[in-house]
């Protein structure tokens, strides 16, 4: 037996004897219902156990404490275009609401002092909803999903699944935060990014920091300017667009050679910090080049990361990076007892990256190498140039070198010490240290920690043999430990696609509050001052009670998130399902259908932008 059935059959048998099938002229008009009633054009045609038959009853929040959450059958509507608000473009109104003729048919009935008032137009709402759906199919119906009694609807690809059904009211944050909102690493991932570019620095220490620098404002240097510094890097603001980019500016140098600046610009890849743009400037004080570059939010370098100090001493900073007894002075020559015994202590202390963390940023900048070399470029690798923000390794200010030694270099050369350049940092990280000077040492410590094949990887890129090396060499070396990296990728992209998922949701029930915010006791609208208390307004009003405001049996409020997210679910969707709402009075009930509540809704939304858009 369907819920229905099960919830009709619990319910107050007096509620069919004390059925009057006269039509409900008799309104009584003290009762702000009968604005809305009003509306009815026409009698009841059906009897009230056909009504009966397709209704399902929400339970009244007033007499129930636990709210059987349903899954819900999405109705075949299709948004029409004048229902959608510019700034809801994902607004999903059904489209037979705009053509919903006005022939609302109620029944009414007293039960123990309270009146029903039922709307059975909502069968006329899903008929011409299918014929209107049907009509107005065209390209949409590639997308059909949901079967609904044979038809299909495109609104079920659109419309929240919601709480399932075991789940249950949930009132514990707990189960809430599971549910609804998002995993904090996720957020605080999220957060950091979105609060670096409120990070400012004092800029009273950089007075002489132009305003503008031309489509760019609101400079913030992301390091600390040096007296005699060649390059400084800062935060930029683009003035038209507001977007955030990083720029480089070479101090005191201007190039009129810039074919490889166009090569670097021609670069798109996920592990290369894209160039956008370049431009000589005097806004400076002297004539410098600004490289353009994609603002990557909360980024550290790997030598901030994971190498500043070296592994000098066991105390991790937050990043995980070595304090050095010699790091004050990284030029102090190290003895070599020092280096090994920082390697040793580095391995005591359990400091050493996991193999797997080494491999995945072997095969993120083996991919960007890969996509430079093939481009007939090189990029100077370095760990202060390598930047990272969550597990991505991005190669920063490309072209940079280019910019500096105009076309002098032999990119073949430059690739091969490339390659060099990335054995020693492959070196450097499994040791956590850049002093890796005593090869024999680090090796040992290499191939005592890890395993045999990033000892041979770092060892052919450390070869100083006359072939020439290759970055497709690499690959085999990598083997399957690319798949790990590609399976880690796909694993972390389902967890965000179903956050986003959510997310979306959740745009779509702020939306939806937005709107019954605009509309709920509006002092007045175009003179009428008691417009959202009257005619459909006064529907969603007293939606908006049962919504927030309902109470237990003794009085408390009755507070569950999940039955709320499911009734904004149930009116953004428009659904069939019924919900009883009661007057302030208790003396009224009237019983209404999602969909004539999101009618409701949009004839309402509708009508203050209107009134918001007119001339004054
Ligand atoms: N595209 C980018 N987006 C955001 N931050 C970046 C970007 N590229 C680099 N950074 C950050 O900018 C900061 C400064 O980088 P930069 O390379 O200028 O540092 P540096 O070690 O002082 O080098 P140099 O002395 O050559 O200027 C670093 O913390 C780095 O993480």
């Amino acid at each position: 037996m369907s819920w229905l059935h099960r919830e009709l059959e619990t319910m107050d048998p007096s509620i069919f004897l004390q059925y009057s099938p006269s039509p409900p002229n008799g309104l009584p008009q003290e009762s702000k219902l009968a604005t809305y009633m009003n509306r009815s054009t026409s009698t009841p045609t059906r009897s009230l156990n056909q009504a009966l038959g397709k209704l399902s009853l929400e339970s009244s929040p007033t007499a129930i404490k636990k709210v059987v959450i349903t899954e819900f059958v999405p109705m075949n509507y299709f948004p029409p275009p004048s229902l959608l608000q510019p700034d809801s473009p994902e607004s999903s109104s059904p489209s037979t609401m705009a053509a919903v003729p006005n022939t609302s048919q109620v029944h009414q009935e007293n039960v123990g002092g309270t009146t029903y008032f039922y709307s059975t137009n909502s069968d006329s709402l899903n008929t011409s909803g299918a014929l209107n759906s049907s009509a107005s199919i065209g390209p949409s119906e590639s997308c059909l999903s949901g079967a609904v009694g044979g038809a299909a609807s495109p609104y079920a690809t659109q419309i929240y699944s919601g709480t399932p059904t075991h789940m249950g009211p949930m009132t514990s944050k707990q189960g809430l935060a599971a549910s609804f909102y998002m995993p904090e690493t996720i957020r605080s991932e999220i957060y950091e990014r979105n609060d670096d570019v409120f990070l400012q620095a004092d800029m009273r220490q950089y007075p002489d920091l132009p305003e503008n620098v031309e489509m760019y404002s609101e400079l913030t240097p992301l390091e600390s300017v040096a007296p005699h510094s060649i390059a400084t890097s800062y935060r930029a603001t683009h003035r038209q667009s507001g977007e955030h980019y990083a720029l480089r500016r070479l101090h005191s140098y201007s190039t009129s050679i810039t074919k490889r600046l166009e090569m670097w610009k021609q670069i798109d890849h996920p592990n290369v910090v894209k160039l956008h743009d370049w431009f000589t400037t005097k806004a400076f004080g002297d004539h410098s080049m600004v490289l353009v570059y994609t603002y990557h939010p909360a980024c550290t370098t790997l030598m901030n990361k994971y190498l500043s100090g070296g592994a000098g001493n066991a105390a991790n900073d937050a990043n995980g990076a070595f304090h050095d007894p010699f790091s004050s002075d990284p030029d102090a020559p190290r003895p070599y007892t020092h280096q090994k015994n920082a390697m040793l202590r580095a391995v005591a202390s359990g400091a050493l990256l996991p193999e797997a963390v080494l491999w995945s940023l072997l095969v993120q900048l083996t991919a960007a190498l890969r996509a430079i070399h093939t481009a007939g470029l090189a990029c100077s690798l370095d760990p202060t140039k390598v930047v990272m923000n969550g597990c991505r390794v991005r190669i920063s200010w490309s072209g940079a070198t280019d910019a500096l030694h105009a076309n002098s270099t032999d990119v073949a050369q430059a690739q091969q010490d490339d390659l060099t350049a990335l054995g020693r940092l492959a070196l450097a990280l499994a040791c956590r240290t850049i002093h890796c000077d005593n090869l024999a040492a680090s090796m040992e410590l290499v191939a005592r920690t890890y395993s045999a094949d990033l000892k041979n990887l770092i060892l052919y890129l450390l070869s100083s043999s006359t072939a020439r090396r290759s970055v497709t060499d690499l690959m085999p070396m990598i083997g399957a430990r690319f798949y790990t990296q590609v399976e880690a990728l796909e694993r972390r992209a389902d967890v965000f696609e179903d956050q986003l998922a959510r997310e979306i949701d959740n745009g779509r029930l702020l939306r939806i509050l937005i709107k019954l915010g605009v509309v709920n006791e509006r002092p007045e609208l175009n003179l009428d001052a008691s417009w959202s208390e009257t005619g459909d307004r006064y529907m969603l009003k007293l939606f908006r009670d049962y919504l927030f405001h309902s109470v237990t049996a003794d009085g408390r409020p009755w507070l569950d998130q999940a039955h709320l997210a499911h009734c904004l679910n149930q009116l953004d969707g428009g659904t069939t399902a019924r919900v009883e709402l009661m007057s302030r009075d208790e003396q009224s009930v009237l019983v209404v259908s999602y969909a004539e509540l999101k009618h409701c809704l949009e004839q309402a939304f509708e009508e203050v932008m209107q009134a918001a858009a007119a001339e004054p």
